[in-house]
């Protein structure tokens, strides 16, 4: 009997899938495995049932949309091209970029989900925490508005219940949204708020660097009232490495300004013809959004070759290891 089941928890080589209530254990057929296609959390699966041990995942069905695990430039090309790819979480409507409006907020890692959420189609959600914690919450909430026409922002509080209907929008039953965001920016209690009860364990945080401990028990897809959430290891583990393309399309003014300078290498310094450097004269970008959009690239350029050097000491010290292990 074959049936329509979403992954909800990916294991290393067996999934859990779900069906209304039905929980299942599946493993990959031979041809998935053969094919290099694997499943992530938010998948579609056709499978075969198999009520005496682990169910068969037959096929992934199409992905509307899908979180894509940043940009690894500096790999080895091959290998740069499959992790470009490979998805983090799929089927997902909305990301909400959870940021707690204390002084972890940086509207640079807002611009950087947000541009990987709007790569792979989904609709980003700046969703700014602890409002309670904020003197100038509207300032904030203005500000990372202002950041993309693409992403929308929202002040809340789990605390004080401010704001918390405006998140209401978003809550459709079928929908499903990913979370994102460090750790101690409340998650968990905000989901635990909207749930009404304590389905993620909530924890203290550190008074010195306001950054949380590592808290939320490992559920990675959860439904309250018909809405899926998505909360994995692999969002959690994302660096602040942004896809390139992801930041083109936050900046998609930029990029266009960019295609339109004379010369296709301008370095938008004294070349003649230089379409940002006209559009920042004339006001039409500002210098503010300029550099911004500089920032992001730059870490983005630091973070590809930090990465590479990453894996030349890693190489170097495999070799050192083995000249002790022979030396000895
Ligand atoms: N003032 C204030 N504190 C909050 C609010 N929401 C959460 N917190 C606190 O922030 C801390 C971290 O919250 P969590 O919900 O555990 O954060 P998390 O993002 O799930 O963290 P991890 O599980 O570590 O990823 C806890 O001490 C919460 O009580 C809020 O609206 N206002
Ligand atoms: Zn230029």
């Amino acid at each position: 009997m074959e049936e329509c089941y979403r992954v909800t928890q990916v294991h290393r080589d067996r999934y859990m899938v779900k069906n209304g209530t039905e929980e299942l254990y599946c493993v990959l057929t031979g041809s998935l495995r053969y094919r290099e296609e694997y499943p992530v959390v938010g998948d579609y699966v056709e499978i075969t049932v198999n009520p005496y041990g682990d169910s068969l995942i037959r096929s992934i069905l199409p992905r509307r949309t899908a979180f894509y695990r940043p940009d690894r430039g500096g790999h080895a090309d091959g290998f740069a091209k499959n992790l470009q790819v490979q998805p983090l979480v799929a089927n997902i409507d909305y990301v909400f970029i959870i940021t707690s409006l204390n002084h972890d907020f940086s509207l640079n890692r807002i611009a950087r989900y947000a541009s990987m959420a709007a790569a792979g189609g989904a609709v980003p959600v700046a969703v700014l925490t602890k409002a309670d914690q904020c003197p100038d919450v509207e300032e904030m909430e203005k500000k990372t508005a202002e950041l993309s026409s693409q992403l929308r922002a929202a002040a809340v509080s789990a605390y004080t219940g401010f704001g918390l209907e405006r998140l209401q929008e978003y809550f459709t039953p079928g929908t499903t949204i990913a979370l994102l965001g460090s750790s101690g920016a409340g998650k968990s209690t905000l989901i635990n708020t909207l749930a009404g009860r304590e389905i993620m364990r909530t924890g203290g945080i550190r008074e010195d660097d306001s950054k949380g401990r590592h808290t939320t028990t490992h559920r990675e897809m959860i439904e309250i009232n018909g809405v899926f959430f998505i909360d994995t290891p692999g969002l959690r583990e994302l660096g602040m490495i942004a896809a390139e393309e992801g930041i083109s399309g936050t900046f998609s003014d930029i990029a266009d300004l960019i295609s339109q300078c004379a010369f296709s290498d301008c370095t938008h310094g004294n070349e003649p013809g230089c379409a940002v450097r006209r559009a920042l004269e004339d006001g039409s970008l500002t210098s503010e959004r300029w550099k911004m959009y500089l920032r992001l690239e730059r870490e983005n350029r630091w973070n590809k070759i930090t990465k590479n050097e990453m894996m030349m000491n890693m190489a170097m010290n495999r070799r050192k290891m083995k000249e002790q292990r022979k030396g000895r």
